[in-house]
């Protein structure tokens, strides 16, 4: 257990030579997905260097004029690459906006599949070139990480162990940098750093949640906190894993709460991962996850409507 009741896992364990130690870890991983949707995992690709590295180029990035920052938006694009600024997303079903900016950095593709995938172009700053740089590494050391826990996932649902690789190979997936800048007045209307949600793609990697704020809501409406510790990750379902499996897997509603009033002068600093697939993804119900007690509950759709469905309801899409 991580300090929270939060299950932990090792990654060593999935990758050792040792049959038994890498079934002990889909074991872990799949229950604790089937009940609160969320691990706390040790053994991934991040250096410590890379993790301070990038927390510092993301500091001084948010420590730029807001004039500065705002020449990041890029307009059109649903925010999905570049910086998006304080207030502009809400969680789904809410009308008041988070107490957040963010920057998104996106799939690397090489030249010639470039025009098979049609993303956004990433965005450079020019102001904070480490930033950029940092950034990359930490999308690839992060997708790494992501395709192992998938394989995990894979067998612990009973599907080829490589099920997932070449959907997610090339994928959608985004890493966000945010800020939650001091509170220096009462928020309106009850808003808090980051309104109850589920993610929307498969599996979210969160670096950063070491300090208080995250808490995640269990079965019995209660919430916890998610506090890792300094070499953990976060690591829980996305409602498209969730759909996909019929809801065998939880994607578990969380939030990030407000600090008491003698904190209110600090900063969050938050980097989450969110591994999508290609959008051409078929997320229709996994024919072994559906049984005379749990019969199909989702639609048929693919990740990339779906995705374009989500994106209205938090409205980053007009
Ligand atoms: O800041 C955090 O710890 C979590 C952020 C989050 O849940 C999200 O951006 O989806
Ligand atoms: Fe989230």
């Amino acid at each position: 257990m991580s300090q929270t009741g939060i299950p932990s896992v090792n990654l060593a364990d999935f990758l050792s030579e040792d049959p038994a130690r890498k079934q002990k870890f889909v074991n872990e991983i799949g229950r604790a997905y089937e009940e609160i949707g969320f691990v706390a995992l040790k053994g991934h690709f991040l250096s410590d260097e890379l993790v301070d590295n990038l927390y510092s180029s993301v500091r001084d990035f948010y420590a730029l004029p807001t004039e500065t920052k705002q020449n990041y938006i890029v307009e059109g694009i649903g925010g999905q690459r570049g910086y998006t600024k304080f207030g502009n997303e809400h969680a789904k079903g809410s009308k008041v906006g988070d107490l957040k900016e963010f920057w998104h950095f996106g799939q690397y593709l090489a030249e010639e599949d470039k025009a098979k995938y049609n993303y956004p172009e990433n965005v450079s700053v020019a102001e904070v070139p480490t930033f950029t740089q940092y950034g990359e590494e930490t999308y690839k050391q992060l997708e790494k990480t992501g395709v192992y826990v998938l394989r995990a996932l894979a067998i612990f649902l009973g599907l080829d162990e490589f099920y997932f690789d070449d959907k997610v190979a090339n994928g959608n997936s985004i890493l966000r940098a945010i800020h939650y800048p001091p509170i220096t007045e009462e928020p309106k209307e009850g808003a808090v750093r980051a309104g109850a949600h589920g993610d929307i793609n498969l599996i979210t990697l969160l670096m950063g949640a070491q300090g208080r704020g995250l808490q995640v809501q269990k079965h019995d409406g209660t919430w916890v906190d998610a506090i890792a510790e300094d070499d953990e990750l976060v690591i829980n379902v996305g409602d498209m894993l969730s759909r996909h499996t019929n809801n065998r897997l939880k994607s578990t509603i969380h939030r990030v709460v407000n600090p008491e009033r003698e904190l209110w002068g600090s900063s969050r600093y938050s980097i989450p991962f969110f591994m999508h697939p290609v959008s051409d993804m078929d997320l229709s119900v996994l024919e072994n996850c559906v049984t005379e007690e749990n019969p199909k509950q989702f639609d048929d759709i693919t990740a990339g409507d779906f995705l374009t469905q989500r994106l209205r309801e938090i409205g980053l899409i007009k």
